[in-house]
């Protein structure tokens, strides 16, 4: 796709693009948010370099493609920033290096996020984003088929028993925190986007189990689509710098932040936009089953921004 209002670069073949020649702190026209929204779809996800955004700005700018939600169901905000979740990893030992969606544990997880390079080491800390539309399309067509069936049950609640090592007392806490309420929904394993109608596969790291399967056979048949997910035809690399601005469709990608990076500061800060209930291929929509997540995603009459 192209604009006629910023120059596009794709960073890879399958997803991930760089807009060139937007400020993103300036008073933009809707005709340029249209566009940008069109290219987040086109490409899952864009970034901006050379960004002379505050959280404020961050906000304003996230809020022209939708509501935004409280920084996250159970983990607290920056200080006085109600909405912006703050990644400060010199300040916390969690690191967000397993490939997931974000929030798909509550029924209406969110349409995109927009993050924000605050500090960043200089060798180490990219993030991977993967591509779950092209996964999807990669799949031979009887586990298409198969895919097309399943429902799995996504929560923040952690299985203890799977952990390899001893966590921190630290680690620990911050998972007391991020479990302090636990959420259950049952989605979908290929969702529907409801913007470009492409089929995708809807899982990642909160994931517990398919419906109807064992606890093995789940795992069995997760770890195999998933293997799709993160090809890496499916994936975009990015080496940020400070003032970089990644935006992310989190309703057709997956992303890892590696920590390869030590103790060395990063810092990244997250505004987040509130998503519509998925739905499957036959129209059904997820299910919550655990915890009450009206808090988190603002009013239903908001949400319908698509
Ligand atoms: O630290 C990062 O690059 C990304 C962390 C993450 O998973 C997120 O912001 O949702
Ligand atoms: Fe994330």
């Amino acid at each position: 796709m192209s604009s006629k209002h910023f120059e596009i670069k794709p960073v890879a073949g399958r997803i991930g693009a760089k807009l060139i020649g937007v400020d993103l702190s300036s008073n933009l026209s809707d005709e340029v948010i249209a566009d940008i929204r069109k290219a987040l779809v086109f490409y899952k996800v864009i970034f901006f370099r050379n960004q002379n955004l505050d959280a404020d700005g961050q906000l304003a700018f996230a809020r022209r493609f939708g509501e935004t939600t409280t920084a996250h169901p159970t983990v607290p905000s920056l200080a006085n920033q109600p909405h912006v979740l703050d990644l400060d990893y010199s300040r916390t030992e969690s690191r967000a290096n397993n490939w997931h969606t974000d929030v798909t544990f509550v029924d209406r997880p969110p349409l995109g996020s927009v993050l924000r390079a605050v500090t960043i080491p200089p060798i180490g800390g990219d993030t991977v984003w993967a591509n779950s539309v092209t996964a999807y399309q990669d799949l031979p067509v009887h586990l298409r088929d198969l895919a097309d069936t399943l429902w799995a049950v996504h929560s923040n609640k952690y299985d203890y028993a799977e952990a390899a090592v001893e966590l921190s007392e630290q680690q620990k806490e911050y998972r007391k925190t991020f479990t302090s309420t636990v959420y259950e929904t049952l989605h979908p394993i290929v969702r529907v986007h409801p913007e470009s109608g492409e089929r995708g596969l809807f899982i990642g790291g909160f994931v517990r189990q398919i419906k109807g399967l064992s606890q093995t056979e789940s795992n069995d048949i997760i770890r195999l689509l998933q293997s799709y997910v993160t090809r890496l035809e499916n994936t975009v690399r990015w080496k940020w710098k400070e003032g970089d601005v990644a935006f992310w469709d989190n309703r057709a990608t997956q992303h890892y932040a590696i920590a390869d990076y030590g103790t060395q500061p990063r810092r990244v800060q997250r505004v987040t936009i509130a998503g519509d209930l998925p739905v499957s291929i036959d129209g059904t929509p997820s299910q919550a089953v655990k915890g009450d997540s009206s808090a988190y995603t603002p009013a239903l009459a908001a949400v319908g921004v698509v």
